[in-house]
């Protein structure tokens, strides 16, 4: 009798929160970057709130909260600065979330495609994912295409990227921005809760719940997962 076919063929990550825990090294580069405006330092909390929505968004909020204006030209008129301090800054205050090479490998070694779909910056995801040595069978980030999550597209051309469909990718991230983006893709979603956001508003609950990223290979490698 033939092994019962496995739910996912595919599996996408989300980056920030999710693989790595890069609220250090964005509380470094904010704080270098509101020095040069005479601003205050962010806390570790501020920064962890931040993140999700990309670096330009960061940026807005980062503005705001020191009392900067934020509208559209003035976020503008900053990023430019804030994009340098962030692509040049190295990799050392990121910190990888424990299990996450040999999850990876594992995944791969199974015959699992694994991508990436990160709404960070193009070059800061460099930077990283060279630093730590992770590679994926494709990688989207916030500057690939000109939509972000949590607009489906994004995902979506990772998906296809890899020849996968939605129902059977697994999209792994820590954010209700994931969530929403899973939801607009319509594939199952599992949320890493040491992630940065774990309260939903407006998304529905998380097909899955994983504490760390080994968890997950429980739910992929199993041969007749809950359907999802
Ligand atoms: O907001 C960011 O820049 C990064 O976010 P993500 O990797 O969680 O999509
Ligand atoms: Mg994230």
């Amino acid at each position: 009798m033939q092994p019962e076919p496995r739910t996912f063929g595919t599996v996408v990550f989300d980056l920030d929160g999710t693989l790595i825990d890069s609220a250090p090294a964005l509380q470094g580069i904010a704080s270098r970057f509101l020095a040069e405006l005479d601003a205050a330092p962010l806390t570790i909390e501020e920064t962890r709130s931040f993140i999700g929505n990309g670096g330009w968004r960061f940026c807005q909020r980062a503005l705001e909260s020191r009392g900067f204006p934020s509208d559209d030209d003035a976020v503008d008129a900053h990023y430019v600065r804030f994009l340098k301090i962030y692509s040049a800054a190295p990799a050392s205050d990121n910190v990888l979330f424990p299990g996450v090479p040999e999850a990876l490998s594992r995944l791969r070694e199974a015959g699992i495609a694994i991508g990436l779909c990160t709404n960070k910056p193009e070059a800061p995801t460099h930077v990283v994912l060279e630093a730590f040595g992770l590679s994926f069978d494709v990688v989207v980030t916030g500057d690939t295409l000109p939509q972000n999550k949590p607009a489906p597209e994004p995902l979506m051309a990772a998906i296809e990227a890899l020849g996968g469909t939605a129902r059977h990718t697994l999209y792994v991230g820590d954010s209700e921005i994931d969530a929403l983006t899973a939801e607009a893709v319509g594939c199952p979603f599992a949320l890493h809760t040491a992630g940065y956001h774990d309260t939903f508003e407006m998304a529905g609950p998380p097909t899955y719940r994983i504490d760390d990223i080994p968890a997950l290979l429980g739910i992929v490698l199993a041969r007749d997962a809950a359907s999802a």
